[in-house]
């Protein structure tokens, strides 16, 4: 990454979603640098570091989808034609072969049994009826069978490859893996894949005013005290995304203390995540702090809530160490911490943890909005939603970025466009909040 001109100023027009998210992602490398062979069951949540090809068909042979009759169906076809029985020559059960089929017989073949050779569909059990040996024939052991429709070739066969061809690839580098890729993983023959190692987050809350729920009961809080509660949300969100937290205590409103933290903390970490002390106050100490151990890159989006979201690096040479460590300044209201986590810092810390992240929002879904929005705001806004039985979404009716209640009622954010309003009835773009975490 280069080193980019001044951040944009708070009083110049204000970044928008789009051009943060582009301003952020251009050219940031991923910061994790070993790669780790995990076993399956560790790995979900984990971002793969190679691509998987594949070193085999699945399925290996084509095989039956039914317990029936493997057959060629000309031969039915034709047994139809005159009004005759087939003769069932062999029986073949999963995880055994058969032999080739002769012209004019059937196989007994159940569920995941190789096709024999010569077969090219599966009449199902249910479409075949036991039927009296013909007077002129040969004995047949396993009896003989008459079958009412001809099949189509390929009917209830499921052919080699068809789910993974040899050589394919698989699983993307840069994917995080899920539980279905796991399983993938494993129909490949793989118990282990190779991952990036975990990504190394620091959370630093800051505020003279916050205090640890459990020291304080709430009947001897102080007046203007509150407890640090962005704290328990934002842990298991990142934690979620896959990364190694860890919660630093919380930085007083003092420049000194917080500028030597947050230089102890980059030496140790990857990416720095704070809350609070972004805005334009006295006591809002990150920005400066940042400023004098590294660069501010980006501060400040048309978004509501998250407006003061602030972006720069410590630069880990000053610091007799190298590298750079991110330093994500979240704002201290609570709903804005998580959204601005949401949209804004979960794109780089994925990118650094060697994930592929787009710059850009992921795709809404567009829903009816089941409420009125009738006052604009110049930012864009994010607003808190639940979708309804009826197929819309409801608003939750205190929108203030310190009601943190409004986030655990909602599942997901309503995203209204600067300058516009939204009519009860209105399509509105949706994004699901929990789809941002897994
Ligand atoms: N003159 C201006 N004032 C403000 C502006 C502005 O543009 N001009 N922006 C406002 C916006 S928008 C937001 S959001 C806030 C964010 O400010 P900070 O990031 O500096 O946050 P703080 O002032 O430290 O805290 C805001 C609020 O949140 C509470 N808080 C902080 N941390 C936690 C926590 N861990 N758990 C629970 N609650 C927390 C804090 O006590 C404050 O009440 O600035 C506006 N001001
Ligand atoms: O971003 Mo502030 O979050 O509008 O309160």
């Amino acid at each position: 990454m280069t080193d980019r001109p001044n951040p944009p100023s708070s009083r110049g027009p204000l970044l928008s979603v789009e051009e943060a998210l582009q301003r952020l992602l251009e050219g940031l490398a991923p910061a994790v640098q070993a790669v780790q062979q995990v076993p399956l069951e560790q790995a979900d949540g984990r971002v793969l570091a190679q691509d998987v090809v594949a070193e085999l068909d699945v399925p290996g042979f084509d095989s039956s989808q039914m317990d029936g009759y493997a057959v060629r169906c000309a031969d039915v076809a034709r047994a139809i034609e005159q009004g005759r029985p087939l003769p069932v020559a062999q029986r073949i059960a999963a995880g055994h072969f058969g032999v080739e089929l002769a012209p004019g017989t059937v196989a007994r073949i159940f569920t995941g049994a190789p096709l024999p050779a010569g077969a090219d569909a599966v009449v199902m059990q249910e479409d075949a009826q036991p039927a009296e040996a013909p007077a002129d024939a040969p004995q047949a052991p396993l009896g003989w069978i008459r079958v009412e429709r001809a099949p189509q070739p390929g009917q209830w066969v499921r052919r080699r490859g068809e789910d993974v061809a040899r050589g394919q690839v698989v699983l993307r580098a840069g994917q995080r893996l899920r539980a279905a890729d796991l399983g993938v993983a494993a129909s490949l023959g793989m118990a282990s894949v190779p991952v990036w190692t975990r990504l190394r987050v620091a959370l630093a809350p800051t505020g003279d005013e916050l205090v640890q729920p459990g020291t304080v009961a709430p009947a001897d809080l102080p007046p203007g005290v509150l407890y640090n509660s962005s704290r328990y949300v934002l842990v298991p969100l990142l934690q979620r995304l896959g990364f190694e937290v860890t919660v630093l205590p919380v930085l007083p409103d003092d420049r000194e203390a917080t500028e030597q933290a947050l230089a102890a903390a980059a030496l140790r970490h990857d990416a720095i995540v704070t809350t609070g002390g972004v805005s334009v106050g006295e006591a809002d100490h990150v920005k400066p702090a940042v400023q004098a151990l590294g660069a501010l890159d980006l501060w400040q989006v048309s978004m509501k809530p998250g407006k003061p979201f602030m972006h720069g690096w410590i630069d880990r040479a000053r610091l007799g160490g190298h590298g750079r460590c991110h330093v994500l300044g979240l704002p201290g209201n609570p709903v804005s911490s998580v959204v601005t986590l949401a949209l804004l810092a979960r794109a780089v810390l994925l990118r650094l943890a060697g994930a592929a992240v787009a710059a850009q929002l992921p795709p809404a879904l567009w829903v009816r909005a089941d409420f009125d929005w009738p006052r604009p705001d110049r930012r864009r806004e994010f607003v808190r939603v639940r979708r309804n039985a009826d197929g819309g979404v409801d608003l939750f009716p205190n929108q203030n970025s310190s009601v943190l209640t409004s986030v655990a009622w909602a599942d997901g954010l309503v995203d209204i466009p600067g300058g516009t309003t939204v009519a009860r009835g209105q399509w509105v773009a949706y994004r699901a909040l929990d789809g941002w975490w897994d």
